[in-house]
């Protein structure tokens, strides 16, 4: 990883403004390499404006994010977003581009050789679980699952191996079975990759199965960072309300506490 910095993102008294709204403010926290840090809020709190300050769609209105040590203000653009794959919600695929275009998109843009753009999105494809990759690669979008299509979407913001993946609720619209399925494909990928992850979700079940900490933003602000185990703890009335919507405390605190005792 770049730098000495064991933070891959760090975020310094930032506020956000659009025509004299604030959307978020007075944000001060650390992202640390390698972990998945999950945004958990209502809608409307903040999520997604906090991902975008990370990957230069916003720019602070006071304050400064850095990414690996360096503000965004003062990374060129590009070199900024290929550090940073995106994964969002209903997938963001190009419909007349087939899969294996959509996957090698990053990679093509970046002018790689056919071949290794050609072997990487099979990697990728095997990778995220379509197998065999070839009863993909030329077909749409509008041909695959909605679990598929969310799992080409993972497959293209990993294809030019970034440190940094931010995924916007990526698995929302998906039934309950197969979002458990990517949950769970998630964690294993994460074993496997190891990436700095911020997960946006308001889904309190599906924070606690992903996260190394979970960031509750209420209202434009954190109100609550801390592990699985120290979020149980929070004495915060939102992260009260949300702990009241968990199914099974049990069953939570175990997976909380399995996570953190592997990590
Ligand atoms: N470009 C914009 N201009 C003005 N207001 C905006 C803009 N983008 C977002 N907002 C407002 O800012 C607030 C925070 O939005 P944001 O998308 O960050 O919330 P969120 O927590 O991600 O919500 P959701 O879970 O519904 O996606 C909302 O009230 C939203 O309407």
């Amino acid at each position: 990883m770049s730098r000495e910095n064991e933070n891959a993102v760090e975020f310094f008294d930032v506020s956000f403004r659009v025509n004299r709204r604030t959307l978020v403010s007075n944000l001060n926290f650390k992202i640390h390499q390698g972990e998945t840090l999950v945004l958990l809020g209502r809608s409307g709190s903040g999520k997604t404006t906090t991902m975008k300050l990370i990957n230069h769609l916003y720019v602070p209105t006071t304050g400064e994010v850095l990414v690996e040590g360096q503000p965004t203000t003062r990374w060129d653009p590009i070199a900024l977003r290929r550090r940073i794959g995106y994964a969002i919600q209903g997938y963001g695929l190009f419909p007349h581009f087939t899969i294996a275009e959509n996957v090698g998109l990053v990679p093509s843009l970046l002018n790689w050789e056919r071949d290794r753009i050609q072997a990487r999105v099979v990697e990728l494809l095997e990778l995220v679980g379509l197998d065999p990759p070839g009863q993909f690669l030329h077909r749409y979008p509008r041909q695959l699952s909605g679990g598929q299509r969310q799992r080409v979407g993972v497959a293209r913001a990993l294809a030019a191996d970034p440190p940094i993946m931010l995924m916007d609720e990526p698995f929302g619209a998906l039934d309950p079975i197969t979002r458990l399925e990517l949950q769970q494909e998630f964690c294993r990928l994460q074993q496997q990759l190891g990436k700095t992850v911020v997960f946006v979700t308001h889904d309190i079940q599906e924070a606690f199965i992903l996260a190394s900490r979970i960031g509750l933003m209420h209202g434009g602000k954190m109100v609550a960072l801390g592990t699985p185990a120290e979020f149980l703890e929070s004495e915060d009335p939102e992260a009260r309300a949300f702990i009241s919507c968990l199914r099974s405390l049990e069953d939570v605190e175990a997976s909380a506490f399995a996570r953190e005792s592997q990590g």
